[in-house]
């Protein structure tokens, strides 16, 4: 499920007074967590009154990203329980069955259920649920709705792709087995089959999550460091840029008071001296270079252009020189701290590209180092031969670890420690177990799939590691992997090359830079519209299609690399990005040329021609 923000509205006038006797508030947030792992809760206390209810309603509804709003308390037949009546006016749209549904469940526990007033609907994009006050009424109620509410909001959000996908599952669901029990996985509607992944029932256990899910989940697991935040906002320039007032142009330094006409040439000043201190009439001046310091009796500078060579002596030093414009304070003078103030913020906003860190902080002198997270490389596959070694029957050469270790270095990280392995458990645990004594990441590839030769999860398990999930609902890379235990993080890319290439963009790239301390929008690669050159045949499952772009008059247009097989490296030559291609549909089995798709942007250089 995508993220979802949650509203939970504690209403009571006991909890609104104190908000610590607030029990069904917590447990709602509580149950909410435990469900849609990937969710954002916003949560209030409101006496029993009707405006006061209203208002926080109407302000929730107005918010694009709240679409759930559970009520809780003021159902029941009490004068002053409102929550109904205060509900009810809001509505574009009832939903009775839901609250049925809400109150058979009930009923079957107590039949003081019956007492309950609450109802449902949706106001705007948000559906409002008005649940008791007990605790125990919110948590069977919850339980009655929790796994309705991502198929519902499909619904709402009339996105049919999703909605037809839980209708298939719907009709399948009979054999379709959830054996997973993991909290991130519970409450998700899988679009695929999964089963038990044994001898009887050989499907994945591993429900096919949407990317932009497995995305929220990595957001969510991994822990940001706040070590860049911090700097940005705490460090303050030790330094003045110029620490002396600086000469904007090669030229004459002079004064200001003085007038154009003819000067004496003192001395040279080049960049790297001291200011000269010494003593200057106005009919005087000194020859200048830019970046240098200006003489302490100067205030302007002359650009060379604006002047005329009079005299040189027998040494060729310019005694005399013609200042043909007229001198004004301040001219082509950079003062004292003009680009950077000591004691000023360095950093005016968040800017994670250690491009721009590092030379901020190395204009001011400082030695800081940002910790970035430390990474291994681990390749797995009995079949893959060294680059460096002679070709030998069975075996192929192994690209994963090669085109991993330099995405990692184009991206502005490093690869600390990289490992080829054979499919074997022990080599597998072995070096997990040794790697993340040392490094924060790994990013595998191979070994992740359905074969009896894929260790990866199984170590993982073994490792005491939470498999967060291990199958995401795209082409190429449907069998990625993503684990954690405590702050370590592992990445299990599918092993063909180009499943390996598009997961480490979609999903391991964005990890490492939030882990960094990178803003969220900046973390994911940027995004934008491109439209086909070709007509492709759409696959069930949404796909990642690399293409090179050419720039038509300023409008992006987009040619697929060829055979698009997972296998063939070649695919990713010349690819400029990878263009995001829905899945098929019956009504839209194929995407034309002329058709517009948002696609990531692979490289900085992401322009392969201009027409
Ligand atoms: N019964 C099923 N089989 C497969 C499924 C499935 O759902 N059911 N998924 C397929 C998909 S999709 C992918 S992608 C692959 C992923 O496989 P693994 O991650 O388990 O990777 P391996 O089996 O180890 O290798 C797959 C392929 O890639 C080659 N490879 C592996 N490492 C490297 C490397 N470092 N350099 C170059 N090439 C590498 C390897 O030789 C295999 O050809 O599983 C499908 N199977
Ligand atoms: O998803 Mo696999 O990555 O199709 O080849
Ligand atoms: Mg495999």
């Amino acid at each position: 499920m995508e993220s979802i923000t949650f509203g939970v509205l504690t209403i009571s006038d006991t909890c609104f007074q104190e908000p610590s006797k607030d029990r069904s508030g917590p447990r709602l947030v509580n149950l909410i967590q435990r469900d849609f792992q990937n969710s954002s809760i916003v949560t209030s206390y409101l006496p029993d009154e009707r405006d006061l209810i209203q208002r926080e309603l109407r302000k929730w509804i107005d918010r694009q990203d709240v679409r759930v709003i559970i009520t809780t308390g003021g159902t029941g037949f009490a004068p002053r329980d409102v929550t109904p009546d205060a509900t009810k006016p809001l509505l574009d749209k009832d939903c009775p069955q839901l609250t049925m549904a809400i109150a058979l469940a009930s009923l079957q526990k107590t039949k003081f259920a019956a007492l309950s007033r609450g109802v449902c609907g949706i106001a705007n994009n948000t559906l409002i649920l008005n649940f008791p006050g007990s605790e125990k009424a919110v948590v069977e109620c919850f339980e009655t709705v929790s796994d309705l509410l991502p198929h519902a909001l499909h619904l709402m959000g009339d996105e049919v792709a999703l909605v037809r996908r839980t209708h298939a599952e719907i009709q399948g669901t009979d054999q379709a087995v959830k054996v997973d029990s993991s909290p991130a996985l519970r409450g998700h509607v899988c679009p695929h089959k999964t089963g038990a992944g044994n001898d009887h029932d050989r499907n994945s256990p591993f429900p096919m999550l949407p990317v932009d899910e497995a995305l929220s989940i990595i957001f969510n697991v991994i822990q940001r460091s706040t070590e860049l935040e911090k700097l940005v906002n705490e460090l303050s320039s030790p330094v003045n840029i110029p620490p002396f007032r600086a000469s904007i142009k090669d030229g004459y330094a002079m004064k200001s008071t003085g007038f154009s006409g003819t000067k004496r040439v003192l001395g040279c000043i080049a960049a790297g001296d001291k200011p000269s201190a010494c003593a200057l009439q106005e009919d005087e001046c000194f020859k200048i270079n830019t970046g240098a310091p200006l003489p302490e009796h100067a205030d302007c500078v002359i650009q060379v252009e604006d002047t005329k060579l009079l005299q040189r002596d027998k040494y060729n030093n310019e005694t005399l020189v013609e200042i043909m414009v007229e001198p004004k304070a301040g001219l082509d003078v950079r003062p004292i701290g003009h680009d950077l103030t000591k004691g000023d913020a360095i950093f005016p906003s968040l800017d994670a590209s250690p491009v721009v860190v590092n030379s901020l902080l190395a204009s001011v002198g400082s030695r800081q180092i940002i910790r970035k997270p430390k990474i291994a490389i681990i390749s797995t596959g009995s079949e893959l031969l060294s680059p460096k070694d002679a070709p030998t029957v069975g075996k192929i050469y192994d690209s994963n670890t090669t085109m991993l270790e330099q995405l990692l270095t184009y991206f502005g990280f490093e690869c600390i420690q990289a490992r080829v392995l054979s499919d074997s458990i022990e080599a597998i645990t072995d070096t997990l177990s040794d790697l993340f004594d040392v490094v924060d990441f790994v990013i595998c590839s191979g070994g992740v799939s359905m074969g009896d030769k894929d260790y990866i999860k199984p170590v993982l398990e073994k490792l005491n590691f939470q498999l967060h999930f291990g199958r995401v609902n795209m082409k190429p890379g449907k069998p990625m992997t993503f684990a954690s235990r405590q702050q370590k993080y592992f990445f299990g890319l599918p092993g063909n090359p180009v499943s390996a290439f598009a997961t480490f963009h979609i999903f391991a790239l964005p990890a490492i830079r939030w882990a960094a301390g990178w803003e969220r929008t900046k973390c994911s690669l940027p995004i934008l519209n491109v439209k086909l050159l070709n007509d492709i045949i759409l696959d069930g499952r949404p796909e990642y299609v690399r293409a090179s772009v050419i720039c038509r008059n300023g409008q992006l247009c987009a040619t697929v690399t060829g055979d698009q097989i997972s296998s063939r490296l070649q695919s990713i030559v010349g690819a400029d990005v990878l263009i995001h291609l829905p899945g098929s549909t019956s009504s839209k089995p194929q995407a034309k040329a002329g058709d517009i798709y948002s696609a990531s942007v692979l490289r900085y250089d992401f322009i392969s021609k201009y027409e």
